[in-house]
């Protein structure tokens, strides 16, 4: 088979142009970080496609100059890509990184074409390069990919990993030949290889991108979908997913679970008299005042308009009326800053403790229920617990 460069460099070229125009016209609507990442992914893609049509028709110029200017753009896009992907994974940028290893590509490439022609030292700095840059993106990529719902990012990581393990076996090979062969072109197995894949490299990576972004689209659905927009908690459906992990867990270790319900006491007034905006505002600062409270490992979530629910794991009985005792005491406490000035709220709280043996937390919820509404009867402003199931 023979490899020609010129016909490589221009399906890159093509194929980095369409991909670049598809790009921004699909994110024009957008305005997220995801988004904002694909459309410098498209930015990084127009210009990896001039220099590859540089490289491809060479335009009258001077082959130095081809490879000198060719390289400029092809080293600035994949400094783009770099910063790119790090603004869809919302990672730290690093531009000065990916900038400095661009520079010392570039001058690198330029030493070993001009002052110190050597293919084999051009084609090794240009791989110590690619690995570099592979290594900010692995770096980038690395965090969380254990999790569940990062199977794209895992993907991508390999893809990467692959990628050096490539550059690795090309100059193993070029360096172990006992004539190595000169250019890209001569039709070795590693050659051929590294060719049909830098072919396809605009297109991998870009569906990369899009498979990234497709999954952390998907990721915010899900959270948004549980969590409640006015006070950032979990919401109802959290709070059923959150209890069942919760109570799997309690099984498995056979320990209980405390349960809390925490109701704002004469919420109504407050709406009444200073207006649901100001309303707001005091559930929002009454929740900051609850989780202060709570442990590592408890949860709270809004089960209703001035309703909350806190589920605290491995808890006993006396240590979840220490709980529910610190949170009424600190909402007390707390003034609560409406139209400038200060005002108290207090709360009731039912309690009561989900037996590791219960099927579900509905038994346990009903008679916090029960708890709560015995607070309220009792004068408000106390914690009441229900007797065990
Ligand atoms: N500002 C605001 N108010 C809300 C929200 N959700 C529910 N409420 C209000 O919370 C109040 C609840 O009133 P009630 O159920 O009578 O309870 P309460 O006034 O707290 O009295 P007790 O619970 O009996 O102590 C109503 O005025 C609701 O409009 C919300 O998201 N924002």
């Amino acid at each position: 088979m023979h490899l020609n460069v010129e016909t490589l460099a221009l399906i890159n070229g093509g194929q980095a142009l369409v991909l670049a125009l598809l790009l921004w016209f699909g994110t024009r609507n957008g305005s997220n970080n995801a988004v904002q990442g694909l459309r410098m992914r498209a930015t990084a893609l127009l210009i990896e496609a001039c220099g590859d049509f540089i490289l491809a028709f060479d335009f009258k110029l001077s082959s130095l100059t081809v490879l000198l200017v060719g390289n400029t753009f092809n080293l600035s896009a994949q400094a783009l890509t770099i910063v790119a992907l790090r603004i869809v994974l919302n990672r730290t940028l690093r531009w000065r990184e990916a900038i400095a290893l661009g520079v010392a590509g570039w001058l690198g490439v330029t030493y070993f074409a001009t002052v110190h022609p050597d293919y084999l030292l051009r084609v090794l700095w240009g791989s110590v390069f690619l690995s570099c840059n592979a290594a900010l993106n692995i770096a980038a990529l690395w965090g969380g990919c254990s999790k569940r719902d990062t199977r794209a990012q895992c993907l991508l990581l390999w893809a990467y990993l692959l990628a050096v393990a490539l550059l690795v076996w090309r100059n193993v090979t070029l360096w172990t030949a006992v004539t190595p062969p000169q250019g890209i072109g001569a039709p070795t197995v590693v050659n051929v290889v590294y060719v049909f894949l830098l072919g396809m490299q605009p297109l991998m990576a870009s569906v990369g991108f899009l498979l990234l972004y497709n999954e952390i689209l998907q990721r915010e659905l899900h959270d948004l979908a549980r969590i409640d927009p006015l006070t950032g908690v979990t919401n109802r459906l959290g709070l059923l997913e959150a209890s069942e992990t919760l109570l799997a867990r309690a099984r498995s270790r056979r320990e209980p679970i405390g349960v809390l319900l925490i109701d704002a006491d004469h919420f109504k007034s407050i709406n009444d008299r200073f207006g649901h905006d100001d309303g707001d505002r005091v559930l929002l600062e009454l929740v900051y005042s609850i989780r202060r409270m709570l442990r590592t490992g408890d949860l709270v979530g809004r089960v209703g308009g001035e309703e909350f629910l806190v589920l605290s794991p491995s808890v006993k009985e006396a240590d979840l009326l220490a709980l529910a005792e610190r949170i009424r005491n600190a909402v007390e406490r707390t003034s609560f800053h409406i139209a400038g000035q200060a005002y108290t709220l207090t709360v009731s709280i039912g309690a009561a403790i989900a037996d590791p043996g219960e099927l579900d937390m509905m038994g346990a919820r009903r008679r916090a229920d029960t708890a709560l509404y015995e607070a309220k009867r009792a004068g408000r402003n106390c914690v009441m617990i229900s007797a065990t199931a």
